[in-house]
């Protein structure tokens, strides 16, 4: 592989072969777009059913409840990696994260009244589930668990590079909400802008923390294995995602094999 090859025509397994020499920010920040491009999860067959209205209101409803076990681990997640950081500074970048999610206390400062926890909860709400039963995640599929706790013990075993790098599929979350929001409400007829309302500050949200995420690991990364290292950890992260549909996917679309003990949309008991 020819090391003078532009990084941004290179896909992300090239890339990982091909990392011979220091690249700059740039190189290194187009080479981290190219793993979004290639592996986020809103080129998933799941998603993409969502986005053309093909899910039926069971389907939506699993989607959901599985998704709400990765965003109630997140301020967990969040947590996990302030607490490996000795730099004040950082953490107080960092925190903010987990006020989005966990929502500010009393007397605190933070942008919205409700966290994203409760937020997504308001979404599963709106599609029709039962609030404690998505709360308890006894309904999640194994396969999700499984990805949400690969997620969360990537972020305490690894480096702080990796931890860091592997929050950047929120340089494109962006995209895939402004896809996803509108045709979830222009082909679904029982979701409103009310159910979706999670979704409305993680579009400031998301730039915000990607940005910092992203200035701190084109910094950190200052060899190549380092950088490598980045790049590995945005694949992982990306196939963290991945993973969580195509078991949506399997038990609800097709073949539709539900695990023992997961939830069952109505109807198909
Ligand atoms: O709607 C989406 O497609 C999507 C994707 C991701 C992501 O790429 O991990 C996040 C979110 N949403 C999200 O809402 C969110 O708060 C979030 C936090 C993180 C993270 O890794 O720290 N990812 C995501």
């Amino acid at each position: 592989m020819p090391s003078d090859r532009p990084v941004a025509a290179l896909s992300a397994a090239d890339f990982m072969a091909a990392t011979d020499r220091l690249l700059t920010p740039a190189e290194l920040e187009a080479a981290l777009r190219r793993v979004g491009a290639e592996r986020y999860h809103m080129h998933h067959p799941f998603h993409r059913l969502m986005n053309a209205g093909g899910l039926t209101r069971g389907q939506m409803q699993a989607w959901a409840l599985n998704r709400y076990c990765y965003q109630a681990a997140i301020p967990r997640k969040d947590a996990i990696i302030l607490s490996r950081s000795d730099d004040p500074a950082f953490r107080r970048e960092w925190r903010k994260r987990i006020v989005d999610h966990d929502g500010p206390a009393d007397g605190e400062h933070g942008g919205e009244k409700d966290g994203g926890i409760k937020r997504w909860l308001k979404l599963a709400e709106g599609v029709g589930l039962d609030v404690d039963r998505v709360v308890s995640q006894r309904y999640a599929l194994p396969a999700t668990r499984f990805a949400v706790g690969a997620y969360l013990d990537l972020v305490a075993s690894s480096s702080m590079l990796v931890a860091v790098a592997s929050s950047l599929t929120e340089l494109f979350s962006p995209i895939a909400i402004g896809e996803r929001v509108p045709a979830m409400l222009a082909r679904y007829d029982y979701i409103t802008e009310e159910t979706l309302s999670y979704f409305t500050p993680r579009l400031h949200q998301a730039p915000r923390d990607a940005e910092h995420a992203l200035a701190l690991v084109t910094a950190w990364a200052d060899t190549p294995d380092k950088q490598r290292d980045a790049i590995g950890a945005l694949i992982t992260k990306c196939d963290i995602l991945w993973a969580m549909l195509d078991a949506l996917h399997f038990a609800y679309v097709e073949p539709g094999l539900v695990p023992p003990g997961a939830f069952r949309p109505a109807g198909t008991d």
